[in-house]
């Protein structure tokens, strides 16, 4: 299988560690935005879209974790990057997962946020792959929505919430039913044993997509790992608690563990 050339943004100083940043289902890389400003000079940042997702190709689907991580591995290839540390969210930190389990020499330190191992029932997700070929994503982009930030945090910030719709309904509905199909497939469970990076799990207590027990299960497959669980975050907590949640990813990627 051909990889994908990943659509990319590098920023930070060369010679800081270097982080790469993986997103959700239907985002885009401005979805690490609000960790920007804290990493600043302290690390050289790699966010990238996932295939079908952002300015990445979308070639068709279904897609699988091993594809989106072996596009992940030809990025580190391609920008002379023999090894970083890497932090995905939901679909990205299933890809992490897939990354430190199958590639660890790449693989320096872990932040897994709001994802899960094993996410059934495959059948959803099939179904919200046919939703999106069929409907488009404006069809599912209000429900997407209702997952990503707690109800509080949209009604009292409607103008940040806007602009996470208009990334969702951009997503070209190719690339998310592929993911979807992605998700489907995949059970890394009996691979989370297997993982030696040091491992930071952060699971979002208000987070319907990927509960607390996901964090837990990793957690407990990954031996030395560490998990917290932020109070007052939905599923893309690095938005609704960004200072939190780039503070903890800070203290994990620069510790001497
Ligand atoms: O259900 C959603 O839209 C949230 C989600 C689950 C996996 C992922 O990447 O996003």
């Amino acid at each position: 299988m051909t990889a994908t050339t990943l659509f990319q943004r590098t920023s930070g100083p060369l010679g800081a560690p270097t982080l790469l940043l993986g997103g959700s289902l239907g985002s885009n890389l401005d979805m690490w935005r609000p960790q920007l400003a804290a990493f600043g000079d302290r690390l050289r940042v790699v966010r990238f879209d996932h295939r079908g997702h952002g300015g990445s190709p979308v070639p068709p689907g279904p897609y699988s974790i091993e594809d989106l991580g072996r596009d992940v591995l030809a990025l580190l290839d391609r920008l002379g990057i023999e090894r970083a540390s890497y932090c995905g969210l939901s679909l990205g930190g299933m890809v992490g997962m897939w990354m430190a389990a199958h590639a660890p020499g790449r693989i320096d330190k872990l932040v897994l946020i709001c994802t899960a191992a094993h996410l059934p029932p495959a059948d959803s997700w099939r179904s919200r792959a046919e939703q999106v070929r069929t409907g488009g994503m404006g069809s599912i982009a209000d429900a997407v929505l209702g997952r990503w930030f707690t109800p509080r945090y949209r009604a009292a910030l409607p103008a940040r919430v806007a602009p996470y719709r208009a990334m969702i309904a951009a997503c070209p509905a190719e690339g998310y039913a592929g993911c979807c199909e992605a998700i489907a497939a995949m059970d890394q469970l009996a691979d989370l044993p297997r993982i030696t990076a040091p491992t930071l799990v952060i699971a979002g207590a208000d987070d319907p997509a990927t509960p607390p027990e996901h964090g837990e299960r990793i957690h407990a497959g990954i031996a030395g790992s560490r998990l917290v669980v932020l109070q007052g975050a939905a599923h893309l907590a690095n938005a609704e608690q960004p200072d939190a949640v780039s503070q903890l990813i800070l203290d994990h990627v620069r510790s001497d563990d």
